[in-house]
């Protein structure tokens, strides 16, 4: 039985359509907004200046629209996309979608001991808003770790490592769950145990080169995890 599991938000424990259709929106249309009020307190001015860096010939907010447009996976963008979110959970206006299998299994497997962390392109702090604030309430207790972009890429096997190391858990004791294929390759290359979600609301197609579970039930019945 793998002694942790990290996992993946969209697609994996959250609708690409809430993600997709409700987050991405609502941060695109609050960034005018966002950064008139915000523009110059210590956090937003570091991330616009790091957006600057990265694209020093046109504003920020051209580059971020660009981006959004683009659902890049760039830290910035990410960053800023988890602070305009923030206020949104905070008024009530967001309630982190999960899928109605995953708020049980989680509370179960950490329950049996089973340690859980999350690995998301949206920002560590966007993350802790969506399972503090989620539609299962808070699920915060029940997750040892949250990692983004910042440990580095999630097609790239070292982000992987890093992860391992930061939990300080043998690679081999980890399952990684994730609906995209070149996710789990760059896991198990780094020595992770893997399994695809293929969640057909969400209309994921099978890979076809790991292990593949349609819900949290069945990868729980496929690994042994406690129910
Ligand atoms: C913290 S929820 C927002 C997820 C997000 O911004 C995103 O780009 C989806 O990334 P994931 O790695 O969870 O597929
Ligand atoms: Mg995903």
């Amino acid at each position: 039985m793998p002694k942790a599991v990290l996992l993946d938000i969209e697609g994996t424990t959250t609708s690409i359509a809430f993600v997709k259709d409700r987050l991405f929106p609502f941060a695109a249309e609050a960034l005018d907004g966002f950064l008139a009020t915000h523009g110059d307190a210590p956090a937003v001015r570091e991330i616009l200046a790091e957006v600057q860096r990265a694209a020093p010939a046109e504003s920020p907010a051209e580059t971020l629209r660009g981006w959004m447009a683009a659902d890049a996976k760039v830290t910035p963008l990410k960053a800023l996309q988890g602070l305009i979110w923030h206020q949104g959970y905070a008024d009530g206006r967001l309630k982190g979608h999960l899928w109605p299998d995953v708020a049980a299994c989680l509370r179960a497997w950490a329950a049996g001991g089973v340690r859980l962390a999350i690995y998301s392109s949206g920002s560590v702090e966007a993350q802790r808003d969506l399972f503090g604030h989620s539609e299962a309430g808070d699920l915060t207790p029940l997750l040892a770790g949250f990692f983004d972009t910042r440990i580095g890429a999630k097609r790239e096997a070292a982000s992987y490592a890093a992860i391992a190391a930061a939990l300080q858990q043998p690679p081999g004791e980890i399952l990684f769950l994730s609906d995209v294929a070149e996710e789990l390759d760059a896991a198990r290359e780094a020595g992770l145990l893997t399994c695809q979600l293929v969640r057909p609301a969400d209309g994921t197609r099978p890979a076809g080169r790991h292990p593949e579970a349609a819900a949290f039930p069945e990868v729980a019945a496929r690994f042994g995890l406690p129910r």
